[in-house]
């Protein structure tokens, strides 16, 4: 199968230094992905270079998508919840992709913002103001404003991270149902027991690729001491990346 997204010795750095080194692989359309590894492995800073709001130091992002195709949901840390908006508009944010960032708000994306809302649990909150919101409730708000956007890729940072139980499963179901539509789905999580019951690939990150592929394979002790212990040689203040230093193909 023809990948949908290919990463060619993909490095992405910030000041020149590497955060995502010498990755290459494949994702498949319509797969089903989580992205595993220690604090500061470089799996955030992955899923920007994929969008594209990063740019490689070397190496390609390589795939025919246009940036509307992306849907993305940052992590909860990244996002000032202080902003005046209302929930319901919050939502219509997603349709920007039918209506174009300063287009005027149709009808019948009103309809399907409140539709969105009530698929995510949360009919009747439209007129609430995001800051008044639980972390769960906001976190259905941003999988509302996703659901609006129908994006055929979607990546999502660290999607259940401070949610309990019951929105976790409610959110896992939204994204076993985009999953189902043919979507292909890239997310970063810690909870290695939901990636090994809900995702059924991994790509396994320690800044270099520890391993990508079937979950069950990928997740082995071995892979998970292999990623800690490179996590724990790590050197804040190491030299900047050559590419000499590229690994052998
Ligand atoms: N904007 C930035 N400027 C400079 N360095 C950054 C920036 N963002 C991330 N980094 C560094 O890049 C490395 C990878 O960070 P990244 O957030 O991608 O890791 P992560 O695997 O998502 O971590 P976590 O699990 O803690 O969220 C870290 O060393 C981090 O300090």
């Amino acid at each position: 199968m023809t990948p949908l997204i290919r990463l060619d010795d993909l490095t992405v750095a910030y000041d020149r230094h590497p955060a995502v080194h010498h990755v290459s692989g494949a994702f498949a359309p319509g797969s089903l992905t989580a992205i595993a590894g220690p604090n500061g492995a470089g799996k955030s800073t992955l899923l920007k270079a994929i969008m594209g709001e990063l740019r490689p130091a070397e190496g390609r992002v390589e795939h025919r998508l246009g940036r509307a195709e992306f849907g993305y949901l940052p992590q909860a840390a990244e996002i000032d919840r202080r902003f005046p908006i209302s929930v319901i508009d919050t939502v219509m944010l997603g349709a920007w992709k039918s209506r174009g960032a300063f287009g005027r708000v149709a009808p019948a994306d009103v309809k399907r913002a409140g539709e969105a809302l009530a698929a995510v649990g949360l009919d009747g909150f439209g007129r609430r103001h995001v800051g008044s919101l639980s972390a769960g409730q906001f976190q259905r708000v941003l999988f509302a404003r996703l659901l609006l956007q129908d994006a055929g890729v979607i990546l999502l940072d660290e999607p259940f991270t401070a949610i309990d139980a019951r929105t976790t499963r409610d959110l896992l179901d939204i994204v076993s149902r985009w999953h189902g539509e043919g979507r292909t789905v890239i997310a970063v999580l810690h909870d290695f027991e939901l990636v090994r019951t809900h995702f059924p690939q991994t790509l396994l990150l320690a800044r270099e690729l520890v391993g990508w592929g079937p979950t069950g394979d990928v997740m082995s002790s071995a892979n998970l001491m292999k990623a800690r212990a490179m996590a724990e040689r790590w050197d804040e203040d190491a030299e900047a990346c050559s590419p000499a230093e590229a690994p052998a193909a």
